[in-house]
């Protein structure tokens, strides 16, 4: 192809660029430079009126570990950052500043990974740093694992939305829940009953929140795989990067032979969590995306296992 001459024209230099688009030469200054000089509202004692339940910053995104007993075992994600504490009634507001403070000296010292045991390390600093006596630090992140085809075994990656969330409060008390979001196949019961051949199918997205045991120990147990595990198992069939036909016909045949409904989903997941000595109480939703109407199905169960039910 024949390349045409280049146009080239002078233009105004970059400060006169500038300036034609609005820029103007900065005002004078008269308040404090020094931070020992500037107002600090937010450090300000009074009677605000009342205690707040949280305080802080949302939606922050930052690289982190996960560490997996499924391939691959170790992975960087970006996860999406929620962290804050009470604010007393005497107090004005919080040290914003203080929650990527700590974030970025977590990050520099190799700590920042999905291990329960960093993160609860994490906020019992943030609290120290923010000098309240609780923090609360919430991510969502993607996690990728391996999943093989049925019979050919070739294998690609799949993922699932993780979510934690650790509340500490001083000296030594927390609270941790661990979720995941992960997609499986359900096949229609009902569609199945009544036709002659064929079901209708579709692709459902099961969403699990677990409380766990005070002493739950993470070197034993991968609750990302466990959760991924009570979701999958209970469905219809499992959703496969690669499928060859003798892949397709094992899914297609598995799905038919295990029908659900969003109901049955929700039921079966929570047995499973209601059988483990680890979850002290959980939440379990399935929303199915229907294939035969252009709206989904849903179902959800929560179980407090303190709670006689
Ligand atoms: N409390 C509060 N801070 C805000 C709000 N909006 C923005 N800020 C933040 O205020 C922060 C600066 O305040 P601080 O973090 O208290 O700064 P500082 O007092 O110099 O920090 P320390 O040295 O930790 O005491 C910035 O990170 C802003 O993002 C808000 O609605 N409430």
């Amino acid at each position: 192809m024949r390349q045409k001459d280049q146009v080239s024209r002078q233009l105004p230099d970059k400060e006169e660029r500038l300036r034609l688009f609005g820029s103007v030469k900065p005002g004078k200054k008269t308040k404090p430079v020094k931070k020992e000089d500037m107002a600090d509202l937010q450090n300000k004692q009074a009677d605000f009126l009342f205690k707040l339940d949280e305080v802080g910053i949302t939606n922050v995104k930052h690289p982190i570990q996960i560490n997996s007993e499924l391939t691959p075992n170790q992975q960087s994600s970006i996860g999406s950052f929620t962290f804050s504490s009470t604010v007393e009634q005497s107090s004005k507001g919080t040290n914003m500043s203080r929650f990527t403070e700590q974030l970025q000296d977590f990050h520099q010292r190799n700590l920042l990974s999905f291990d329960l045991v960093n993160l609860k390390l994490f906020t019992k600093e943030l609290a120290t740093r923010l000098k309240t006596p609780d923090a609360k630090l919430e991510i969502e992140a993607p996690w990728f694992f391996e999943r093989k085809g049925p019979s050919s075994g070739l294998a690609g990656l799949n993922h699932a939305d993780l979510k934690v969330s650790v509340s500490y409060t001083a000296p030594d008390q927390y609270e941790i829940r661990v979720g995941l979001t992960g997609s499986v196949t359900t096949l229609c019961p009902c569609s199945k009953e009544i036709s002659e051949y064929s079901a209708h199918n579709q692709r459902g997205e099961v969403k699990l929140e677990i409380e766990l045991v005070d002493n739950f120990d993470e070197s034993t147990i991968d609750w990302k795989a466990f959760l991924l595990e009570a979701a999958e198992s209970n469905a219809s069939a499992r959703l496969h990067p690669i499928l060859k036909r003798p892949d397709e016909k094992i899914v297609t045949e598995q799905a038919y032979e295990n029908p659900r409904f969003v109901e049955d989903m929700v039921r079966l997941v929570a047995a499973d969590l209601y059988e483990s000595d680890q979850v002290i109480a959980f939440f379990v939703r399935c929303q199915n995306h229907e294939s035969i109407h252009l709206h989904d199905a849903i179902a959800s169960i929560t179980i407090d296992k303190r709670v006689e039910h």
